[in-house]
């Protein structure tokens, strides 16, 4: 079963037949951390792309903003989606205003790349796909920017391949130096682990059936009550058997790293980042910060991409609902396993 709207964006055909003289007029709703970071990049970086306006809930958030990259604040962020002015949206407001301002650029018609998760239900998620089925064309992309990074695509094509024969397993690390304020024990799933999800289905093609979470010894560097690290075990269809040690307050540094083991040979990405220096002193490596230092080029490319898509008038080139639905009961499964102990069944249901 093929688990992706676009599973390899490819350079040429994205690039195809778009009007260069066009340039998408975007605006990011919710300029936090991330919403900052790709209003730098949409004003600064993304060829045909223009920084138009920015909107946030948050009112002197968005004037400062807005006079940084010089472009209109707009406080309400619904007037943004409506504004005749902006053809597309970058949506970077926490998951769960994701679903309200998503269906509204919907009924816009308007493209949206929204960053991961695409909701965080999987019946809100499905309400999502099923109104851009009901449209009949793809709008929305989801910011699983792992799938730009050159390490999953060696990955995936390894796979693809065949040269190892078939994947077996995949034994994923994904390590924070610490949470924001108040991250609860869900979150480990649904804001952090629904990469590694994103990623599995990315690499083996493959949906994911079962999902079993378990709790060992919290750290004690995580906060009061954090269920801190966590141990993720997922079934795919054809029986690859993944699992994600999840670890979010390692206090020192950001790493994300998957091995494949496949019944002829073995790989394994985000093992060293950076440079490796040898000398006298030793030999060594630098420590990743955080996500925007790991997986920038990532996001510069799945931007450059989404707006080459849009200038195209295809308007994804990358994940799209399906993959953020399947991701978002994926997680749900993962929240219920966690209470339970148990391992939980996954049922997407038919694919409009
Ligand atoms: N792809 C990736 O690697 C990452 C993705 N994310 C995702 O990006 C999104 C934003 O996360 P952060 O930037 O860390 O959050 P943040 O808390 O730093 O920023 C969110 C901003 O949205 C604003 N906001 C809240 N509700 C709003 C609404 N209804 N309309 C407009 N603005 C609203 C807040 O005032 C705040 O300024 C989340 O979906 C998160 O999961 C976050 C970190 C990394
Ligand atoms: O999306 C992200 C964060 O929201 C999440 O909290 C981190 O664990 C992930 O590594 C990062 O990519």
């Amino acid at each position: 079963m093929s688990t992706s709207s676009n599973p390899t964006p490819s350079p040429d055909t994205a690039r195809e037949g778009y009007d260069r003289d066009r340039q998408v007029r975007v605006a990011v709703l919710g300029v936090g951390m991330m919403g900052q970071d790709h209003a730098r990049r949409l004003a600064t970086l993304t060829v045909g792309a223009e920084l138009v306006a920015v909107s946030d809930v948050d009112v002197a958030r968005t004037d400062a903003v807005a006079a940084e990259f010089g472009v209109r604040a707009i406080h309400d962020p619904k007037a943004a989606i409506a504004d005749p002015e902006v053809d597309a949206l970058v949506i970077a407001t926490p998951g769960f205003t994701h679903e309200e301002l998503v269906l509204l650029a919907l009924e816009a018609g308007k493209p949206v790349l929204c960053e991961k998760p695409l909701t965080t239900s999987p019946e809100t998620s499905r309400r999502i796909v099923e109104k851009e089925a009901e449209l009949g064309r793809p709008l929305v992309q989801v910011g699983f920017m792992r799938r730009f990074d050159t390490g999953y695509q060696q990955l995936r094509s390894l796979i693809e391949s065949g040269e190892y024969g078939a994947p077996l397993f995949l034994h994923c690390a994904h390590r924070n130096a610490t949470t924001p304020p108040n991250f609860s024990s869900e979150q480990l799933m649904l804001d952090s682990v629904v990469h590694e999800v994103d990623s599995v289905r990315f690499l083996t093609g493959e949906e994911i059936v079962a999902v079993r979470v378990i709790a060992p010894r919290s750290t004690t560097a995580a906060p009061e009550g954090l269920l801190d690290p966590q141990f993720v075990i997922m079934e795919t269809e054809s029986g690859v058997l993944v699992d994600v040690e999840i670890f979010v307050n390692t206090t020192f540094g950001y790493e994300v790293r998957t091995e494949l083991v496949a019944e002829k040979g073995q790989a394994r990405i985000g093992l060293h980042e950076g440079i490796v220096t040898q000398s006298a002193a030793g030999w060594g490596g630098s420590i990743t910060k955080d996500f925007k230092e790991r997986f920038g080029a990532a996001y510069d490319l799945e931007f450059q991409r989404w707006i080459d898509a849009v200038r195209a008038g295809t308007n994804v080139d990358g994940p799209g609902v399906w993959d953020g639905y399947a991701a978002a009961a994926v997680c749900a499964a993962g929240v219920e396993s966690l209470k339970t102990g148990q391992r939980v069944e996954v049922d997407l249901g038919a694919r409009p």
